[in-house]
């Protein structure tokens, strides 16, 4: 459904250059559901404008649904959905007219720019809305306009760019609520860019991690958490003393990192903890070490971006080219 190569570009920012997105390659099959996370500034929205052809590329190729993105730009905007992080529609526009003239603006007859309309409403709970200009709806109300109007063509892929940003939690349930069962309805592809990283580790299937333009990790979020960062033992002691020699075994204990002993506390990292925790309590027992208290913690996606770039994503703002 993509599939780019090499995909590039560099912006000039007085006398300076930018690259904003280096060396993208991607595949995404029909029906996946992929986020594209990362820090501001990474290169997400720039991506995802080079593959819905508002954004010439420096260099590289892409096929979105279909279509060469250089040499058929309109194959391709026919036949994709894309949400922008504004509001696709018009302050004063009513609800309903705005979706009809969506409809209108891809070629559907009247008739059936008004049944589409009617259809989408219904869809996205917007119908008690219908009259009212969509200036004066809510935030989360708005987006699922935005949704809607990405909607109208039936797309067989859909770009949203943080779709979710700025909503309050419900409102954000709500938005991937529906989203979601459209996409079952309809098969559609999805690939997104979020900050969210709940949002991505719950919602994808597929995790795309950027930084400084690149692609710096592509999995599931399991597998991501899993290989990259793992789960993290903490084990209380009697004392110093008593977690210092916990960390010396701990070192011995297969795929451990990240080990520390602070205080009467030993923690690392390692593949699977639940396995690994009732051997690596055996061998303190061995040593005669006592253990308090023992817990495994799952890993989020920020310790998976802690660990390929030894920063956290949930502070990490955009730093200049080169940092
Ligand atoms: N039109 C532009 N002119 C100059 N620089 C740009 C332009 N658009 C993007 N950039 C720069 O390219 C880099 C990538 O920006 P982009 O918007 O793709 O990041 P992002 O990952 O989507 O960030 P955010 O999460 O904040 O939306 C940034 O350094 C940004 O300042």
């Amino acid at each position: 459904m993509i599939h780019a190569r090499g995909l590039a570009r560099r912006f000039r920012v007085k006398g300076e250059t930018v690259e904003a997105v280096r060396d993208l390659d991607l595949d995404v099959e029909k029906g996946e559901l992929v986020a594209f996370l990362g820090p501001n500034g990474a290169g997400k929205s720039t991506s995802l404008r080079m593959l819905t052809t508002l954004l010439p590329p420096s260099a590289g190729s892409a096929t979105v649904a279909g279509c060469d993105v250089l040499t058929d730009p309109a194959g391709t905007r026919r036949r994709i959905g894309y949400i922008g992080q504004g509001n696709g529609a018009g302050e004063n526009f009513r609800v309903h007219d705005e979706l009809v003239t969506q409809g209108r603006c891809y070629g559907l007859p009247r008739a059936e720019s008004h049944r589409r309309a009617g259809e989408l409403l219904a869809a996205l709970n917007l119908e008690t809305l219908a009259k009212r200009p969509a200036g004066t709806l809510s935030g989360g109300q708005r987006r699922r306009l935005d949704v809607a109007l990405g909607l109208v063509h039936r797309p067989e892929l859909l770009f949203l760019d943080e779709p979710s940003t700025g909503l309050d939690p419900h409102s954000r349930a709500n938005l991937w609520e529906h989203i979601l069962r459209l996409r079952e309805e309809s098969g559609m592809t999805i690939f997104l860019t979020t900050h969210y990283l709940d949002e991505a580790d719950s919602m994808a299937e597929r995790v795309m991690i950027i930084d400084h333009g690149r692609v710096i990790a592509d999995d599931s979020p399991e597998n991501l958490k899993a290989d990259l960062a793992g789960d993290r033992i903490t084990v209380t002691t009697g004392d110093g003393a008593d977690a210092e020699r916990a960390g010396r075994i701990a070192r011995l204990v297969p795929t451990a990192h990240e080990v520390t002993a602070e205080g009467d506390t030993v923690s690392l990292r390692v593949r699977r903890g639940t396995a690994v925790l009732p051997e690596f309590l055996r061998s303190l027992e061995a040593a005669g070490v006592k253990a308090l208290t023992a817990e495994v913690g799952r890993p989020t996606l920020d310790d998976v971006f802690l660990a390929l770039t030894g920063r956290s994503l949930r502070e990490s703002a955009h730093t200049p080219e080169g940092a």
